[in-house]
């Protein structure tokens, strides 16, 4: 692996969510593999899960990691091949890339979309010029369009899920039924999660998978070829094992709300049409606007597990690119 921004820098999905679940029942098993080693991570924009666990990922394989809000606290970065740069940005990646560089082993960056202009979100702009300029490894830890170390996650709890003793398929030899559904939210949010979900998903092949959103909301079929893709949520949800709960914007009219539909909310009720399915957020999670109080809080909700998840899959990446 040289860098890790996508399923497609991974060979083997299987083996890194096995490695993943060996971390998880022996955290300290390669507490050197990475001494001597340092990451850092730029958070060009808020994060909590990611930040925190891949910094705990990285102490339990001896690793330093350094933590730069560039976002809040750097000089705002230039990005524009060619700019003048007698504005408000001080500084060009061109020159900031390689001397971080220098004083990492691998490069972490956290880069949402402008949700504004469509073709350079999609080209990946902000991380490939990380990739271009840093000549060392890039860790996504969300880009514009996909969030690999979530959709990694959201494998490894699946995957931890059905060997467990109380999953239960609605049939024998079936695979397990995954539904992404998207849910109501107050703001437009990127597409990013749910782009990487169902990329993993369909590259991962295990699941019987459908999404299910209001007209509209289309994702990028890049994505989501192999899914099957429906309006009616509740005749999605029938039989589900899993209910994927994720808010996104439009891709088709770029970043816009068309459904404010609040009935998309997953409650108790919606989950009564699922095979008692496990519930799952990426979180942090609007509660009783994407997902009621009774089901985060319920029985069915593995969002706690899920993103406690997050430390073994950061662990197995910065291991894979250590060796
Ligand atoms: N990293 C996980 C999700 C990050 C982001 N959510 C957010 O921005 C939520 C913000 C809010 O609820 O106001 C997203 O959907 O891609
Ligand atoms: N799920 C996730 O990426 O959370 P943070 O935004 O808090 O990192």
């Amino acid at each position: 692996m040289k860098h890790f921004t996508s399923v497609h820098d991974v060979s083997d999905i299987k083996a890194l969510v096995k490695q993943a679940l060996e971390y998880k029942a022996d955290p300290y098993k390669d507490q050197r593999l990475g001494s001597r080693k340092r990451i850092g991570m730029l958070f060009l924009n808020p994060s909590m899960r990611t930040r925190l666990s891949t910094q705990v990922a990285a102490q339990q394989l001896g690793m330093d990691a350094v933590v730069f809000n560039v976002g809040s606290e750097g000089w705002s970065l230039e990005f524009e091949e060619g700019a003048i740069m007698n504005g408000t940005t001080v500084e060009h990646v061109k020159d900031a890339a390689p001397i971080m560089g220098k004083y990492f082993d691998i490069l972490c960056i956290r880069t949402f979309p402008s949700l504004k202009d469509r073709d350079a979100d999609y080209s990946e702009f902000y991380i490939n010029q990380f990739i271009k300029y840093a000549g060392i490894p890039i860790v996504s830890l969300e880009s514009a369009t996909l969030h690999p170390l979530q959709s990694l996650t959201d494998i490894v709890t699946i995957t931890e899920a059905i060997s467990g003793p109380g999953f239960q398929p609605k049939t024998v030899n079936r695979k397990p039924k995954v539904v992404l559904t998207w849910a109501p939210h107050v703001k437009p949010l990127p597409q990013c999660v749910a782009n990487s979900f169902a990329q993993w998903v369909n590259t991962w092949g295990e699941a019987e998978f459908v999404i299910t959103h209001p007209a509209g909301y289309e994702l990028d079929e890049q994505f989501t070829k192999g899914a099957t893709i429906m309006h009616d949520q509740n005749a999605a949800l029938k039989d589900a094992d899993f209910v994927y709960v994720k808010n996104w914007s439009e891709f088709r009219d770029y970043g816009m709300i068309s459904c404010t539909d609040t009935s998309w909310m997953l409650t108790n009720e919606k989950l009564a049409l699922t095979n008692q399915a496990k519930v799952m957020h990426c979180l942090p999670v609007r509660r009783n606007v994407e997902l009621s109080d009774e089901v985060l809080d319920g029985p069915n909700s593995l969002v706690t597990t899920q993103a406690g998840n997050r430390v073994w899959a950061a662990q197995a990446v910065l291991a894979e690119l250590v060796r």
